[in-house]
Order: structure tokens, then sequence, then C-alpha cells
């Protein structure tokens, strides 16, 4: 039976897919099921006994009906797809089986150095070949240096380019490149350069040696694992910063928030982008209502706005309600994931206190049935346990709350 199924792997999973179809995985051909997945984990063996050191999975939802014989297009974000995987096991979880190409894949910075590990292995055949994998700068060339005239190896430097820190990645395996030739006497001269979409492993040891299988792929004879990269964060008030403010219709989220707006363009020292609820609900998020599903679209699309402000350095400051933790915390992880930092602060306001506020006598509405699925009253609000500010605006004036948000920013050093 076959089914048109499609799906968007996440990045790991695509990174992991490029890796399949290219033959760096080598003998991997497809996507593990939870059996192998759970062998290599346990024995470093797939379960027919075969070495192999990381899991490489797919993960789908429960309750996707794909099933063994079915065929699922797998796409990229932006909806090219790429590939087919044929269903051999869907279970726990993970969708297994053999992946096919569908076309040449476009690969964004760097495209041209991105070649598969036959092509390379045949430009380098007849010589010993010193592989160096990297996922930050390579300070010290000297190992390389004596390593390839030791072993008289042409030098192979494979940036292992993975989400945001790719291209920076690549950029120091040229530099290196240059530096080797301008300084290298023989082997080490002509280091060539191929990218590699090698998602790094949590455990240290698994990602050696995972790395080190893909460097054979390649053609390495030897391989040699650059250090590990130094992540030296900028100075808070240079990084980016989204300020999420989330609480019940009425708690204070919109006031407090255009009162740090207004307070950060009177110092001057950020830029701001303030995310107004209405704006977005009347433009960004237009036409979408209050059922679970509309919210949490709303609260990702403002999410994605808040994390491209903060990615270039800016400051975001939005204010929606954001009933839902899981929603919020995929947030934070957008936020995060573009090297910004992200402040969740719960307006703690009770619902009796927001009830007796009723500015815009929704409340009312609510408790009348003329308003359906209204958070606090029918619908539900999931307190943060995760929030790094809690203010509750009963009883403070409007230049308290805005201060007491306000005072950690410039303690924090985010605001000079
Ligand atoms: N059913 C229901 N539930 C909650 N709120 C409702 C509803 N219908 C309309 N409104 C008005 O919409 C504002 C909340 O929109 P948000 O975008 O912040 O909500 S959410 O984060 O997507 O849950 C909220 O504004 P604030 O009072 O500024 O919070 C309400 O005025
Ligand atoms: N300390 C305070 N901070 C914020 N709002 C306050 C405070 N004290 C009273 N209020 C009033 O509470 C209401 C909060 O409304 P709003 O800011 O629109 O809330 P939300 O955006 O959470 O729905 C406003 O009428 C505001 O004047």
């Amino acid at each position: 039976m076959t089914a048109p199924f499609e799906w968007t792997p996440d990045a790991r999973e695509l990174a992991d897919l490029e890796l399949l179809l290219a033959g760096a995985y080598h003998p991997l051909t497809g996507f593990m099921g939870p059996a192998d997945a759970h062998a290599v984990a346990e024995h470093g063996t797939l379960s027919d006994g075969t070495p192999w050191p990381a899991p490489v999975t797919l993960a789908l939802p429960g309750d996707h009906p794909a099933a063994p014989g079915d065929r699922i297009t797998l796409h990229d974000p932006e909806g090219a797809p790429l590939a087919v995987l044929t269903v051999t096991e869907h279970s726990g979880g993970l969708a297994a089986g053999p992946v096919e190409a569908l076309g040449t894949p476009e690969h964004g910075p760097f495209a041209r150095l991105r070649r598969a590990p036959a092509d390379v292995r045949k430009e380098l055949a007849g010589r010993p070949v010193l592989a160096v994998t990297m996922r930050g700068p390579l300070d010290d060339l000297a190992e390389i240096e004596a390593t390839a005239a030791e072993l008289e190896a042409t030098v192979l430097l494979l940036p292992l380019a993975f989400g945001e820190a790719g291209p920076a990645v690549v950029r120091a395996a040229l530099k290196a490149r240059d530096r080797l030739a301008a300084g290298a006497a023989g082997d080490a001269g002509d280091a060539t350069v191929v990218v590699v979409p090698l998602a790094p492993r949590s455990d240290h040891a698994v990602d050696l040696e995972l790395r080190e299988r893909v460097a054979e792929a390649y053609g390495a004879t030897e391989h040699l694992a650059g250090p590990e990269p130094v992540v030296i964060p900028g100075p808070p008030h240079r990084r980016g910063l989204v300020v999420f403010f989330t609480g019940l219709s009425g708690s204070g989220k919109s006031t407090v928030a255009r009162g740090l707006r207004d307070a950060l363009l009177e110092r001057g020292s950020r830029t701001v982008t303030y995310l107004d609820g209405d704006v977005v609900r009347h433009l960004l998020s237009a036409g979408l209502g209050f059922s679970r599903a509309d919210r949490d679209l709303n609260i990702r699309r403002i999410g994605f706005v808040a994390a491209e402000a903060a990615r270039h350095g800016g400051l975001a400051i939005c204010a929606p309600i954001a009933p839902f933790a899981a929603t919020r915390a995929e947030v934070r992880d957008m936020v995060e994931a573009v090297g910004a930092d992200f402040l969740l602060v719960h307006v703690a306001t009770p619902l009796a206190e927001c009830e007796r506020r009723d500015r815009k006598g929704l409340y009312a509405k609510a408790r009348a049935g003329l308003i359906g699925e209204f958070t606090g009253i029918s619908s539900p609000y999931e307190e943060p346990d995760d929030a790094d500010l809690v203010i509750d605006t009963t009883g403070l004036s409007v230049e308290q709350a805005v201060a007491a948000v306000l005072d950690p920013l410039v303690a924090g050093g985010w605001v000079r």
C-alpha cells in the first residue's frame, strides 16, 4: 500500500538526511527504527551487529498513519521536496526505512563546498588523507602540519556546519586553508575544504566516533578532531533580548510593556521592537481566533518576529496572553537558537483583580456566555513555572510595575 504522505523533518534530521543521501553515513542508507537506535546507543552496533556509533532517526507523531510500505516525501522548511522515505517500520514515534534523493537540494551559504564523499575520495585517492573535522576555528595549525608531514598526507578540512554557527565554521576552515598554504612547505600546503552538515551529538565520545566514521567516508586515512569551539557571548547590552510578558487579560501586560518601551526609548541605548497585542492581532495574526490552535499560531508568529529582531541584536517586547506553557517554551527555544536571551515576565495579577478592572468589559461578557473560550473563565491559563520575573500589579502604580521590569534589565547589564 502506498500513500502520498509529506513531512518536514527538523533541522537535525534534515542534516542527517543530507549525509545519508550523500553516502557519508555509509553503510547506512536510511533512518533507523527503535530497535537499531537502541542497539546503537547500548552497544555501538546496529541490531545485526554492524558497528555504528550514533542513532540516526526520524521522529513522526505517534498518531501519524504511515505504515510499512508507505512512501513519505520529505521536504525542507521552504517546501522543496528532498527525498522519499519508504517506510519499513513506524513505531515508538520513529519512522524507519531507506531514503532516495529527489533532485539536487539547495544548500545556502557555501553550497559550492558541499561535495559527495565519493567525488572527494576519487580526487584524493592515491595518497594518505589527514582529515580534520572542525566545529570552531583552528588556532594552532602546528599539529596538523606536523602530522601531515609525518604521514606524507594531503590535508582535508571538514567544517561541520550545522545551525547558526555553520557559516562561521566554514569561514574558519577557509582561513585555516589559507594559513596552511602560506606557512607550510609541502603536504599541508594544498588543503581541501569540504563542508559536512553533521549535527553535534550530546555525548562527546559518540560525537567523536561519528566524526571519525564520516571523515572515513570522505576518504580519511587519519582523523584529527579540531578543538571544541569556545563560545564567548557578547556583553548583554549587545546581545539580542526578547522580553516576553504573559498573563491574564487585564493583568497589566500592555500597560507595563508600553511603559518599558517608552523608558527604553528615553534612555536610547537599545533599538526596540514592540509587538503590540492589538497590532499583532490586526495584522500579523489577522483572522485568527481564540481556539488553542489559533492562539498557538499567534504566539509562534510573535516568537518568530521577535527572534528575527533579536537575531540582529535588537530588543523585542511582546505582550500576549500566551496561556500555554509548551508554546511559550517553543518561543524561548526559537529566541535562544539565534543566540539571544529570553526573559519571561509573568504578570501574575490574580483573576479577581483582572475581573474587577474589566477595562474592556470582556469578563462580564465572558461570564454572561457572550464570549466563548475566554482565558481564565472558559479557557485555561497555564501558570509559568519558568518565569524569570513575576509581578503582581495589584496595588502597584504603573511606574512601580515598569520599574520592576526595567531595574533587573539594568542590573543584568542588558540595558545601560
Ligand atoms: N476568548 C478570548 N480570550 C482571551 N482574550 C480574548 C478573547 N476574545 C478576545 N480577547 C481579547 O484578545 C486579547 C488577547 O489576545 P492575545 O493575542 O494576547 O491572546 S493569545 O495569547 O493568543 O491567547 C485580549 O486582550 P488583553 O486584554 O490585552 O489581554 C482580549 O481583549
Ligand atoms: N501597576 C499597574 N500596572 C499595569 N496596569 C495597571 C496597574 N495598575 C492598574 N492598572 C490598570 O490595569 C489595566 C491593565 O490593562 P492592560 O495593560 O490592557 O492589560 P493586559 O494587556 O494584560 O490585558 C489598565 O487599565 C491599567 O491602567
